[in-house]
């Protein structure tokens, strides 16, 4: 059986980039010409029919026409957007963002692109126009293959962002624009999402300056034509929530969201505008679509306030949620298996049996010579340990070593930890990769070179071996031995770090064994298990010290 293909529903997003001027009349009407067209033709090649029988007889029939691509596949529903809109080269607006946004939020977006803009955090540079004749070939191309696979009656919403006055006044349109949205666009639109002065702009350079003018407004906009209209009153004066008001032809909701102290707002407008579109896409209705896209900015704002990209008034924030992360790794360098030399990991009973605190005596191992450490609390509520995982990490951040957590993926990926050590009754290793992105570091306990090679494969970073001698730390663990623990590390292709009953009477028989992927050993009680961590620590780094720096 060859590829069923796609079924797409698409949705249009119609925006320009913010900041992107959009010139005089004319092009404005040519353009929404353009896309009235493009969306006939495309019309005119479906044949569209209501009963679901025939659809599908139809959509099987037009399946079987399509070349195989080779690969055997299922019909899958993408959500999929299109977006209409201009292209910003500092990436934080226009179909950069939109393509953002839904990828964020799991939709396909396609784009057609009516001008590139040269610009930064600074201004714009400079505005090429894509000719209209092409903005109609890029819809054409788009339409006439992404809508062929459509089963069910087409579903078609229109999203329009009428960019006209920047939040920081830039007047980015001409007035003779205007006439376009009212008369062209918003009879089409399904929602318009202006800000308070493109409010204003529709509306013939009313004032507006309170959340009950923001109210009158959306009345007023709505009765040109679109079937919902979202006033945005970020830029509303002395509000301390960005106040948004949708109404939708009968009823008003006033949406808050908590004001994000940043600079980091470039491409809000688009942003909110795709996400939209890309809740409708995925099924939504039109309020809690506003609402989630709405509660999506406010996110991706906080997320992002610290971030600095380009040296202007008004930076991007990050749509993915992964910047900070990078900017917050380790020293830039996401693993040195030299880290593993003096591996401390934590046990809340010792620490509670010597009236010690976990961030105390993280600190007091890092202090006597640590150089990677690992949560590993066995009981503690998540609420609990997810507050003394971020306290540790920041103090592990402090001193430039790495924080791994134990077992719990989750509470890795809430902190931005460096990374999980997990054992092979834990998450599997392949699927902690997938959740953590390539710049964490995993580590995987291996006891047989199958399990070693296993985690390779899986994407591991380094192996944790043992137990190596018996201890009383991990009940039911099997000991391995010295033997056994060669037996892996010659194996490897991975660091190895060797671990269970490892402490200062020992560790030089296991550094010794002298196999170069053994790169150092895994400690609890002999560093936590102590009055002073600190000395306890400082001892068996010297005896590591020891082994490293004499000869064979
Ligand atoms: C460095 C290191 N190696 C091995 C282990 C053991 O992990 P696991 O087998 O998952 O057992 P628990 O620690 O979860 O009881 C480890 N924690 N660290
Ligand atoms: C977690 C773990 N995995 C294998 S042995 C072990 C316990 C190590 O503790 P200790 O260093 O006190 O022997
Ligand atoms: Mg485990």
């Amino acid at each position: 059986m060859g590829c069923l293909g796609t079924i797409s529903y698409t949705f249009f997003l119609l925006s320009y980039s913010s900041r992107n001027p959009i010139r005089s009349g004319p092009e404005g009407f040519q353009f929404s010409r353009a896309l009235k067209s493009s969306s006939r033709s495309m019309y005119r090649g479906l044949s569209l029919r209501t009963s679901m029988g025939e659809e599908t007889a139809a959509s099987m029939a037009r399946q079987d026409e399509r070349p195989s691509r080779g690969i055997e596949c299922s019909v899958r529903k993408v959500p999929h957007v299109l977006t209409v809109a201009g292209s910003d080269s500092g990436a934080g607006a226009g179909i950069q963002a939109d393509l953002k946004a839904c990828g964020a939020l799991g939709v396909y977006c396609s784009t057609v692109i009516t001008a590139v803009t040269a610009q930064n955090t600074v201004g714009v540079q400079g505005v090429h126009h894509v000719p209209e004749e092409f903005v109609g070939e890029q819809l054409k191309s788009v339409l006439s293959d992404m809508h062929v696979d459509v089963v069910k009656p087409l579903k078609a919403a229109l999203v329009v962002d009428p960019v006209m006055v920047s939040t920081s006044g830039d007047v980015l349109a001409a007035p003779s624009i205007l006439s376009v949205f009212r008369e062209e666009l918003l009879p089409m639109a399904d929602i318009v999402t202006p800000n308070l002065k493109e409010a204003s702009a529709l509306l013939g350079g009313v004032q507006l300056e309170t959340v009950s003018d923001m109210y009158s407004a959306a009345k007023s906009i709505q009765s040109l034509g679109p079937r919902n209209v979202l006033v945005k009153g970020g830029d509303l004066p002395a509000s301390k929530d960005a106040v948004d008001i949708f109404f939708d032809g009968e009823h008003f909701h006033e949406l808050r969201a908590s004001r994000i102290k940043t600079c980091n707002t470039h491409g809000t407008g688009c942003t909110l505008a795709s996400c939209i579109a890309a809740e409708l896409a995925k099924g939504s209705s039109m309020l809690p679509a506003v609402k989630v896209a709405k509660r999506f900015v406010e996110v991706a704002l906080d997320y992002s306030k610290d971030i600095i990209i380009g040296n202007g008034f008004q930076g991007p924030f990050d749509h993915l949620f992964k910047l900070s992360r990078v900017c917050n790794s380790c020293k830039g360098q996401r693993f040195k298996p030299s880290d593993l030399f003096l591996y401390a990991v934590t046990d809340s009973g010792m620490n509670k049996k010597w009236g010690h605190s976990i961030t105390d005596v993280v600190k007091a191992a890092i202090e006597g010579g640590a150089t990677i450490v690992q949560l590993r609390e066995k009981v503690a509520e998540t609420r609990d340990f997810f507050k003394t995982a971020e306290e540790c990490l920041e103090m592990c951040r402090s001193y430039g070593v790495p924080l791994l957590i134990n077992d719990r993926v989750d509470v890795a990926l809430a902190i931005d930890a460096d990374g999980v050590h997990i054992g092979q009754s834990d998450m599997p290793a392949r699927v902690a990769r997938i959740l953590l992105g390539p710049e964490k570091i995993i580590g995987v306990s291996c006891k047989t070179p199958e399990q070693a090679e296993q985690a390779w494969l899986d994407g591991a970073d380094y192996i944790g071996c043992g137990g190596v001698f018996p201890t009383t730390t991990k009940e039911n663990n099997l000991t391995i031995g010295l033997e056994g623990l060669k037996t892996v590390c010659l194996a490897s292709k991975l660091p190895v770090v060797a671990i269970g009953g490892i402490g200062v009477g020992n560790a030089h028989s296991v550094m010794k064994i002298g196999i170069p992927s053994l790169k150092g050993v895994a400690v609890v009680s002999a560093l936590f298990d102590r009055e002073c961590v600190t000395t306890a620590t400082k001892m068996l780094h010297s005896v590591l010290m020891d082994v490293v720096s004499t000869p064979n």
